[in-house]
């Protein structure tokens, strides 16, 4: 059994990276970051614990990628870590960035080899250029830029971590105890992925897969005399709407089930229940905003959409070509990626009797692919 806990923290909001999608989550071939992160610390050593910390609503799409110990980070770097040494019980434990995403399999070595020499083993850069501070030069051999993973004493970083005061990383944080901390060679392969431009810095990334990602939704609502009917987010001319606890446009729900689908991220229930106030009556075409948000900043764009609305009442031919336009719109794609299809039940069930609607959609995605931003 390892007495070392691993911790990889990813609850950063990606703020300095100028791209849709969250860095966390761009894919590497077939996975996200955060997985070809984990992945290489997994293949390079034995932790007795893997503790991924990011936000609740991305530990739930994590959850079904991979089994390991997640925990819902803070506001900060140092928030987000000391949440996770609440459940670190080894002696050690290693602490990286999951932003610095390509691990040197010597630095890991140097690192593991100088256990227990320190309270806090650190990698570090010498500086190679001249530097200045405050206007005078300065002798650059004292000057050291640190990087991660870190291995400390669990017992000493959680005492260290007992302050108000805001560290950038655990050996700043352990200094301050005036403990030594230990430095070993680090490695420009532990760059860290801050903006767009450090993508062409970082050779452990592959471009991701150009694998399609298909998905269906399926939608029913019955009809309700008085109510606005909105199809599509595009009001129909007729006296009555749907029955439901938001605007009931069915046609936008299966559309978000679709792509909600494809991403692998569930459904329309989990996401905006409808036993939440903040949902009842709301315009869909919010929720379908959302949802675009949130697949692309998780990395998926979207390919094409295909829906069919099966309505024996109210006809809906003159409908489509706005329908189109508005909803490629709101997906942020070309209209001609947007189809939508029409039919009757023939007079068949309870479509037929016009008591309601149905609407099948299909979503396809990709996953975004990073490198042309380069
Ligand atoms: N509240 C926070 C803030 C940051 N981090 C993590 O700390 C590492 C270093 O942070 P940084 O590279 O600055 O990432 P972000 O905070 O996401 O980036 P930005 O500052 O541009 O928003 C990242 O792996 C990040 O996910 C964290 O776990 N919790
Ligand atoms: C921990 C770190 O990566 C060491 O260089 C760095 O301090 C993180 O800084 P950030 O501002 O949280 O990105």
């Amino acid at each position: 059994m390892s007495d070392i806990s691993l911790v990889l923290l990813g609850a950063g909001s990606s703020s300095r990276f100028d791209a849709p999608v969250k860095k966390q989550w761009l894919f590497s071939g077939e996975i996200p970051l955060w997985l070809h992160v984990t992945e290489q610390f997994e293949h390079l050593g034995h932790f007795a614990k893997i503790i991924i910390v990011s936000t609740n609503e991305e530990i739930n799409i994590m959850k079904n990628f991979a089994d390991y110990t997640y925990v819902i980070g803070g506001s900060s770097r140092q928030e987000s870590l000391s949440n996770a040494l609440q459940v670190v019980d080894t002696p050690y434990v290693l602490v990286s960035d999951i932003a610095r995403c390509c691990i040197d399999p010597k630095v890991l070595g140097r690192l593991l080899e100088s256990k227990g020499e320190c309270a806090c083993v650190v990698p570090t850069l010498k500086a190679v250029d001249t530097l200045y501070y405050e206007g005078k030069p300065i002798d650059r051999e004292n000057v050291r830029s640190i990087q991660t993973p870190q291995l400390s004493y669990t017992d000493t970083l959680k005492r260290a971590l007992e302050t108000s005061y805001s560290f950038t990383d655990e050996s700043s944080a352990i200094a301050a105890l005036g403990e030594e901390i230990l430095f070993v060679e680090g490695s420009a392969m532990a760059h860290k992925l801050t903006t767009v431009e450090d993508l062409g810095k970082l050779p452990c990334l592959t471009p991701p897969s150009s694998r399609t990602l298909t998905g269906f939704g399926i939608d029913t609502h019955p009809f309700e005399e008085g109510k606005e009917m909105k199809l599509g987010g595009i009001k129909i001319e007729v006296d009555y709407g749907f029955k439901a606890h938001s605007d009931g446009d069915v046609a936008i729900h299966a559309l978000i089930d679709a792509l909600l689908g494809a991403a692998g991220m569930g459904d329309i229930g989990e996401l905006y229940p409808d036993t939440d106030n903040n949902y009842a009556d709301i315009d869909s075409q919010k929720l379908l905003r959302d949802t675009v948000k949130r697949i692309t900043s998780y990395g998926y764009t979207i390919g094409n959409v295909d829906m069919t609305i099966v309505a024996q009442a109210p006809r809906i031919g003159a409908y489509k070509a706005k329908m189109r336009k508005n909803l490629a719109s709101l997906l942020n794609i070309p209209p001609h990626l947007v189809n939508i299809k029409a039919t009757t039940s023939e007079k068949l069930g309870f479509i037929g009797r016009k008591e309601g609607v149905t609407v099948h959609a299909v979503a396809n995605l990709n996953y975004y692919q990073w490198q042309r931003l380069l």
